[in-house]
């Protein structure tokens, strides 16, 4: 079964409206200073919300390890590195905490999807590259480049996937995992009916094919 994510939880609405749909893994923006940031204690009390059933993943951009450590660590299943995170840097992660630690790649060549996969990390989450943003661009991904290039750990698709797209991207590109954020917000909020549509659009399609 393909696994889901949604990422970007910034309010008490967003967690009921996952906990009802119940997608795998819920996604919380943890380095300032982006527009669905959220600060640390409105993360300890979402958290608090959230189904136990529902993974944790924490998103960060070049967040100094400590931070990660001392505040957050202890509340996350998955810890991602959405920044320019080299390998010094996650082996020192690892050596410090039990969380899964994956890499986001914003592609634009195969090769740095290569490069990604090389690094010490359990998954990887392959996103769009936009100059300017890190990420929740809702710009797609060239899914031409997956034929370009071996890809050796699990990993999920990321960028711009929709309700419409999101059928084609699994069936050509057999991710591990699928991730929205853009796509099931109206006027930048979570929207309960898009989250609701897309978690059952998956879940027929994978159903379908066993
Ligand atoms: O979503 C953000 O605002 C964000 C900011 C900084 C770094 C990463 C960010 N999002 C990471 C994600 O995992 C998004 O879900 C991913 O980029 C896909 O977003 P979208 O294209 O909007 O579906």
């Amino acid at each position: 079964m393909t696994k889901i994510k949604i990422c970007g939880m910034r309010r008490v609405n967003d967690i009921l409206y996952v906990n009802t749909y119940h997608p795998d893994y819920a996604g919380f923006i943890l380095s300032e200073g982006f527009k669905r940031t959220v600060d640390i204690d409105t993360f300890y009390d979402l958290e608090l919300l959230l189904n136990k059933e529902i993974k944790r993943v924490g998103v960060f951009v070049n967040e100094p390890i400590e931070n990660i450590l001392k505040s957050f660590a202890h509340k996350l299943d998955v810890i991602q590195l959405h920044g320019e995170e080299n390998a010094e840097y996650i082996d020192k992660l690892r050596k410090n905490c039990d969380c899964e630690i994956w890499k986001a790649v914003r592609v634009k060549y195969a090769d740095d999807i290569a490069k990604a996969d090389a690094l010490p990390v359990h998954k990887l989450l392959i996103d769009s590259f936009s100059a300017g943003s890190y990420g929740g661009t809702g710009k797609r991904v060239d899914l031409d480049i997956f034929s370009q290039v071996n890809i050796s750990k699990p990993f999920f698709l990321a960028g711009g996937l929709n309700e419409e797209n999101i059928c084609y991207a699994m069936e050509k590109v057999q991710p591990y995992g699928v991730d929205f954020s853009s796509s099931v917000e109206t006027n930048g909020f979570k929207d309960e009916n898009k989250i609701k549509r897309i978690v059952e659009t998956i879940r027929n399609n994978t159903e379908r094919r066993i």
